[in-house]
């Protein structure tokens, strides 16, 4: 389906927020003003009920019309014809937010390793900063996944009742230390580039390669490299899940900033709903909106156990399981599956 020429009939606009007001993070440390940059679809109808908002992951942007086409887009489950869906680019993120490679209104010069530490409740904080912006004053469904639902939570504990519904896939309200294990071997790889601590834009670019090939293997399943990657002709060399890897490692370079990459990364690990809040499972009895979690059956990185342990603990949850064997990103490709579960989710909670 052509959504380009859909959405020719589709309000859709781009806009940069500019918070002058200083935002504390976690840390301590305080931004003292910050840009989001957001993509809407579609309008917010009389009553303020059709608001969709979007989280994107580790390396998405404000464009989830492109990167979730099979869920939002005309005639997709969430239609712009009939939601006002909103999707702002993560802080910290290289997408047009504030980020390492934003100047510190401090110095005047760029920010690079001295950007602030930020959690999961700093980049929710700086999406309710937005929500006011926009007087929006109730959202219908909010929708992430992986570090995206990780926010999502983070929001949906601030939200309260202007929430209805939170919608969290292959997440987790605590992350675990497979995940942060992971994330520091990426780390490590960025920090062993010879360029990580330079002051250029395009410093710690190989290490971001090379963290970006160990990440896929914990975005992907054994099954699913059996299923592409096997050779099957008999070699000692060149093969398929080696070009794979590195395809995707190079891949990733053309089009994101191992600044923000660390930062991000950095993100997850300290992600904990329950910090502060008596644990995370008494955190998530304490979400007042309905929420449907989702996990992955194929997921290496957020098991789906932790996507069931979010649904159980929820004072109204559900569980749902994609079953496929894409593992972890299987929430960014089996849309027909997403679709059937927001379909009946809804359905069972009119
Ligand atoms: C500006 C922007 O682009 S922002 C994009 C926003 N991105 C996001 O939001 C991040 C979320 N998205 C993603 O992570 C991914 O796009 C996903 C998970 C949805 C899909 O991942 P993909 O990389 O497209 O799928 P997959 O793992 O099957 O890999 C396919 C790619 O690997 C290539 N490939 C497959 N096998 C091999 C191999 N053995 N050797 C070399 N290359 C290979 C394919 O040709 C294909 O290349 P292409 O991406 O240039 O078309
Ligand atoms: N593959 C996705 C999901 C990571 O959790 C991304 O790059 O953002």
């Amino acid at each position: 389906m052509n959504l380009k020429s859909q959405f020719a009939t589709i309000t859709m606009s781009q806009e940069l927020f500019h918070s002058s007001t200083p935002l504390e993070l976690e840390s301590g440390e305080i931004l003292t003003e910050f840009d989001l940059s957001y993509t809407t679809y579609g309008e917010l109808n009389e009553d303020g009920s059709n608001v969709i908002w979007v989280i994107h992951a580790l390396t998405g942007d404000s464009n989830a019309a492109d990167w979730w086409n099979g869920l939002i887009g005309e005639d997709k489950f969430f239609d712009p014809s009939r939601h006002f869906i909103i999707c702002a680019n993560l802080l910290g993120s290289c997408y047009g937010s504030t980020s390492p490679l934003s100047v510190n209104p401090a110095t005047g010069n760029t920010f690079y390793y001295d950007f602030p530490e930020l959690t999961t409740r700093d980049l929710a904080a700086s999406l309710e900063r937005l929500r006011v912006h926009l007087s929006i004053e109730k959202i219908h469904t909010l929708i992430g996944g992986s570090l995206g639902g990780q926010v999502g939570l983070e929001w949906a504990y601030l939200l309260g009742k202007r929430l209805s519904n939170a919608v969290i896939l292959a997440s987790t309200s605590k992350s675990s230390p497979w995940v942060i294990g992971l994330n520091e071997a990426q780390r490590m790889a960025i920090e062993a580039d010879q360029s990580w601590g330079d002051k250029k834009e395009d410093a710690g670019i190989k290490g971001l390669e090379a963290a970006r090939a160990v990440a896929m293997l914990s975005y992907r399943h054994p099954d699913d490299f059996q299923n592409k990657q096997l050779d099957t002709e008999e070699k000692l060399d060149g093969f398929r899940a080696s070009s794979y890897v590195r395809y995707q490692g190079n891949k990733i370079t053309k089009r994101f900033n191992a600044l923000s990459y660390w930062i991000l990364s950095k993100t997850m690990d300290s992600h904990d709903l329950g910090r502060k809040r008596g644990g995370h499972q008494k955190a998530l009895s304490e979400i007042q909106a309905r929420i449907l979690a989702i996990g992955v059956n194929s997921d290496l990185l957020f098991l789906p156990e932790e996507s069931r342990l979010i649904s159980q603990h929820a004072k109204k949850g559900t569980y749902k399981e994609i079953n496929s064997t894409a593992g972890h990103d299987a929430f960014l490709i089996e849309f027909e599956q997403l679709s059937y579960f927001l379909q009946s989710f809804y359905l069972e909670n009119k």
